[in-house]
């Protein structure tokens, strides 16, 4: 896909370990025009085979010091944000490391984009909303019900009183495969559990539109290739319970659904409360990008196959 832009583009990429900043790297360093600065905590967990067509920066976002030479030798023209501590439970539980991290790092990356004047695109979710009556749309008022929701709603609203060109994409329960992962995902977990002969919980009472990490990312490059400004709700079409996801993952891999245990969200115990229905109406980037997500059952095959070739 050429991106259809004229002059070379730095883009600089926060949380390249984690699952979405992995698939971004693996999406953009064979586009033409483009730089990839790939950052994160510590050493690249990225393929080797990558290695040669990205360059990596250590960078943690809390660290403006970090942040601020990061940039200064770099000069990116776009930054995708999406660093942050995205376990609800420990962010509840470690309040003051989440807001360092979630909406300090967002401000400290914020402030030297605008120095550079980068077009920012920033990594949002569908727990700004409080679940009372989702699916949402794009107009309708957060009210975050945990601290990890309330840190990137914060994060939000600092950056729509910068100064830049900025896109905010909220998403949904993204899962997918990657290599070095520090947090799993309702999939891998289903499957990795089933496979072990393992009974588990599994709340009935939630509703997500659940998004393959592909499609969030291919989304993501569309955005940056027109510069779309605004919030935009990216995810997958399908409103579904997380027992429906864990159904549909056994059926796909031939495993023993009777270990499937269903469960209220209020008798399962976790530190940060969930908002019960959220998911996204995607009309607007349907119509703005053209953007089509795959099916539930389509995307756990994408992600059996890369499960597939990495056993191979
Ligand atoms: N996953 C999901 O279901 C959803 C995610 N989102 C948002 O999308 C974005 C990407 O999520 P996803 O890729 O799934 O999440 P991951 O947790 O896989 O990736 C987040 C990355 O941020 C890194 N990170 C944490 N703290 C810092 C720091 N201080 N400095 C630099 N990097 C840091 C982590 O590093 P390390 O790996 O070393 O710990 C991790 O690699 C996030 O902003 C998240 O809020 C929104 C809705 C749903
Ligand atoms: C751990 C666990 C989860 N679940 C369900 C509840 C939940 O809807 C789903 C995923 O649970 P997790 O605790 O992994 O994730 P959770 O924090 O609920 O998911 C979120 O992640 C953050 C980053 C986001 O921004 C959100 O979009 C959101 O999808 O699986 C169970 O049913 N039983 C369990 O034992």
């Amino acid at each position: 896909m050429n991106l259809g832009i004229e002059r070379y583009e730095t883009i600089l990429i926060t949380g390249a370990n984690g699952l979405l900043g992995h698939k971004l790297v693996q999406l953009l360093i064979h586009r033409e025009h483009v730089l990839v600065i790939a950052t994160g905590l510590g050493e690249s967990r990225l393929p080797a085979s990558y290695a040669k067509y990205y360059q990596w920066e250590s960078m943690d976002i809390s660290s403006e010091e970090q942040v601020n030479s990061v940039f200064e030798k770099h000069r990116p023209t776009t930054v995708i944000h999406a660093a942050a501590i995205t376990q609800a439970d420990v962010c509840e539980e470690n309040k003051e490391k989440a807001y360092i991290v979630n909406v300090l790092g967002t401000k400290n990356l914020i402030q030297a984009a605008e120095r550079f004047g980068c077009y920012f695109l920033y990594l949002s979710t569908d727990f700004v909303f409080d679940g009372e009556n989702g699916p949402y749309i794009e107009e309708d008022q957060p009210n975050p019900v945990n601290y990890y929701g309330r840190t990137k709603w914060e994060g939000e609203q600092l950056l729509k009183q910068s100064n830049l060109s900025w896109a905010i994409v909220r998403t949904v329960l993204v899962y997918g495969v990657a290599e070095g992962l520090s947090r799993s995902n309702i999939i891998l977990w289903v499957r990795e559990s089933l496979m072990a002969g393992k009974t588990i919980q599994v709340v009935t009472d939630q509703m997500r539109t659940p998004t393959l990490v592909e499609d969030l990312a291919d989304a993501c490059l569309l955005m940056v290739m027109k510069k779309s400004v605004g919030i935009f709700h990216v995810s997958g079409a399908e409103v579904l319970t997380p027992f429906q996801m864990a159904e549909m993952t056994a059926d796909y891999f031939g495993l023993d659904k009777r270990l499937l245990q269903p469960v209220n969200a209020s008798t399962f115990t976790q530190s940060a409360k969930r908002p019960p229905k959220t998911g996204f109406i995607i009309q607007k980037v349907q119509n703005e990008l053209n953007f089509e997500p795959k099916s539930f059952t389509s995307g756990i095959g994408i992600l059996a196959k890369q499960l597939k070739l990495a056993d191979s």
